[in-house]
């Protein structure tokens, strides 16, 4: 993923979970560095969090621009800091509480891109596009501040069906079967750590 800016998303309430989910631990590390250790190569890495909240060494603490406004915000933050910094390119957009994300699950995003698509996004086993760990070009950045200042919340909504590659669930099962599992809450954690 040498051609990719890393983002991961963590200024999120945790209200779910009860406390900060990003320094919960899993098989002894914090959920935080579980995400960005499948990030590792991207030669840019930026955190998209509260100023001064996490210290992780290589990651460029980027802060929000709209603070508390959810993920899609958050994926504003990301491609306006990747655009600044590298120009055009792809941006690798993790949540913070997806522990289980790979290496290889990243490389089959990055194989399914195409000439004219502007984002990638994972199936997952019900056929559900998965907009957090998703791959965004900042060719979408235009659009993303346009439905912010309309009020629009949802991530789902950064991806424009036309311009969206999807990989199917099989795929990303071969390589990285539990990629997607997401951890909400104190019993998503522990069913992780149980597998
Ligand atoms: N930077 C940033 N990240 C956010 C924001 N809201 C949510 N996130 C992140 O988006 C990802 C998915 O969000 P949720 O699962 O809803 O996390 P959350 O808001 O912390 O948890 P709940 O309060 O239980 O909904 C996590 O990595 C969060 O840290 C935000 O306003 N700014
Ligand atoms: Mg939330």
């Amino acid at each position: 993923m040498r051609d990719v800016t890393a983002a991961i998303t963590a200024g999120g309430r945790s209200s779910r979970f009860g406390s900060d989910k990003a320094a919960a631990r899993l098989e002894g590390r914090p959920l935080l560095e579980h995400v960005a250790a499948s990030l590792e190569t991207c030669p840019r890495r930026l955190l998209v969090a509260p100023p001064g909240r996490y210290a992780l060494p290589g990651w460029v603490n980027v802060p929000d621009t709209r603070p508390g406004e959810g993920p899609l915000a958050a994926l504003e933050a990301a491609l306006e800091a990747a655009q600044a910094e590298r120009g055009p390119g792809w941006v690798a957009f993790a949540g913070v509480d997806m522990p289980r994300l790979t290496p290889a699950y990243w490389t089959v995003l990055g194989q399914a891109r195409t000439p004219t698509s502007r984002a990638v996004l994972a199936l997952d086993a019900g056929g559900r596009p998965q907009p957090l760990a998703a791959l965004y070009h900042t060719d979408l950045l235009e659009q993303v501040v346009r439905l912010l200042d309309a009020g629009e919340r949802r991530l789902r909504d950064a991806a424009p069906p036309a311009l969206t590659v999807t990989v199917p669930h099989p795929l990303i099962q071969a390589v990285s079967p539990h990629a997607l599992r997401n951890v909400n809450t104190p019993a998503d954690l522990a069913a992780l750590g149980e597998q």
